[in-house]
């Protein structure tokens, strides 16, 4: 009934089966730059403090049950999330311009906001998308039925932005596309508009009448400031634009494998924004019923504990700063250590670029290579989660690099 030409073997997933390859690999100098999850510096997931504290409250806590959550999710979570994205005095939430419901982390947040566009947006069906981008972004955008065209997005002579690229490939867009943006912290590339490059862009999707959609993975693991990684976004709702985002939690809280993650409609102002919202959130239930029915509560239920409270908002802001720093602390010795081993190029890059990932420009060759003879895991086109970076692998890796880098 499923003969193979119905049924083609499909490829590994490139970041999951790099993860299944490093955990095979039995050397002992193996190194993990594969998968986006936070390490710490003895390359081991961190549970943040402050998400122990909230699971010690709500296990102490003896109302909870297992009952189902409601559709849209739990509010005392929702409502939280889309202050944290927005703003707490945001004039959306105020005036009610804004629905919020929770998802299967970002994932699930970008796919019931490609499933929602495909279904009810008017506008073209091509959504514009990074060149590179987030290995997923393509098939959940295409399994809904949505063309996706690239623009440009990374410069490789300055391995920094090509703004220029991204700039005229929007405005050649047809009028009304979707364009899918990072808003901070850019995966795979770690490159990020400037906020005036941000307001030229704003610009440019306002004119054409362009549909901005947000994938927000990283707030506050940029800049290790909750605000600042958000203000693409905030800039493009003060300016009246209607768009949606999609907020992961997983790298934030560190609560990859609980799924927590919300999605966001923004309408711009308008005397009957209320009551449009309104018949979003409705559909929004539909699409979000047939398909989960309703999200899972732990995770939810831990990221709602510490936004709900001044002080465990505060320490979560300490631990945020804590990755952000470390990170950034990596960057700066990965790149010392290849400019005094005089590594052929520049390695300015690692230290301009932020978030997560170093794009590194390593081909893909060099990449085998380092995979092969030095046991150290990244993927194909040269990203490095930097997180797998620490003390103890960092000459290894810095070495290594340097012998591939002819
Ligand atoms: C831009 C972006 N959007 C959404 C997600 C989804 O996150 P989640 O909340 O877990 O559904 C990720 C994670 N990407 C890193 C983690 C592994 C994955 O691909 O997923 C990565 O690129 O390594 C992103 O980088």
């Amino acid at each position: 009934s499923f003969p193979a030409d119905s049924v083609p073997q499909a490829p590994e997933d490139a970041l999951f089966g790099l993860a299944r390859a490093y955990k095979a690999d039995s050397s002992s100098i193996k190194v993990d730059l594969g998968i986006g999850a936070y390490r710490d510096n003895n390359a081991k997931p961190w549970v943040l403090p402050v998400v122990k504290k909230a699971d010690e409250i709500l296990r102490n806590n003896p109302e909870l049950n297992h009952e189902y959550a409601p559709i849209a999710g739990i509010p005392e979570f929702t409502s939280k999330a889309s202050e944290l994205m927005l703003g707490a005095d945001s004039p959306a939430i105020k005036e009610g311009r804004v629905t919020s419901m929770q998802t299967i982390s970002g994932t699930g947040a970008v796919h019931v906001g490609a499933l929602f566009l495909a279904r009810f947006y008017k506008g073209s069906r091509q959504v514009y998308v990074s060149n590179p981008t987030w290995a997923n972004h393509h098939q959940i955008l295409r399994n809904v039925g949505l063309e996706t065209v690239d623009y440009p997005y990374f410069d490789k002579k300055t391995r920094g932005l090509d703004f220029e690229g991204m700039r005229s490939t929007i405005q050649s867009a047809p009028e009304g596309s979707i364009i899918l943006l990072h808003p901070c912290a850019h995966n795979p590339t770690g490159v990020d508009p400037t906020l005036d490059q941000w307001k030229e862009l704003a610009a440019i999707i306002r004119s054409k009448k362009h549909f901005p959609f947000f994938d927000c993975a990283y707030q506050g693991f940029a800049s290790g400031n909750l605000a600042r990684d958000a203000a693409a976004v905030r800039y493009f709702i003060e300016q009246g634009f209607e768009l949606i985002i999609a907020q992961s939690f997983a790298k934030n809280f560190g609560l990859y494998g609980e799924r927590a993650g919300c999605f966001h409609v923004v309408t711009g102002p308008s005397p009957d924004a209320k009551s449009t919202i309104g018949r979003i959130a409705s559909q929004l239930a539909i699409l979000q019923r047939s398909e989960i029915s309703n999200p899972p509560l732990y995770g939810a239920r831990i990221a709602a504990t510490v936004l709900n409270d001044e002080a465990l908002f505060k320490e979560w802001e300490g631990n945020l700063e804590t990755m952000s720093g470390r990170i950034i602390d990596m960057r700066k010795a990965l790149r010392s250590k290849l400019e005094s081993l005089s590594t052929p190029g520049t390695w300015n890059h690692i230290t301009d670029q932020i978030g997560m990932f170093s794009f590194t420009g390593l081909t893909e060759p060099q990449v085998q290579k380092l995979r092969e003879e030095y046991h150290i895991y990244m993927t194909k086109n040269g990203r490095i989660s930097m997180a797998g970076l620490n003390t103890n692998n960092i000459d290894h890796v810095a070495t290594s690099i340097n012998k591939v880098v002819v």
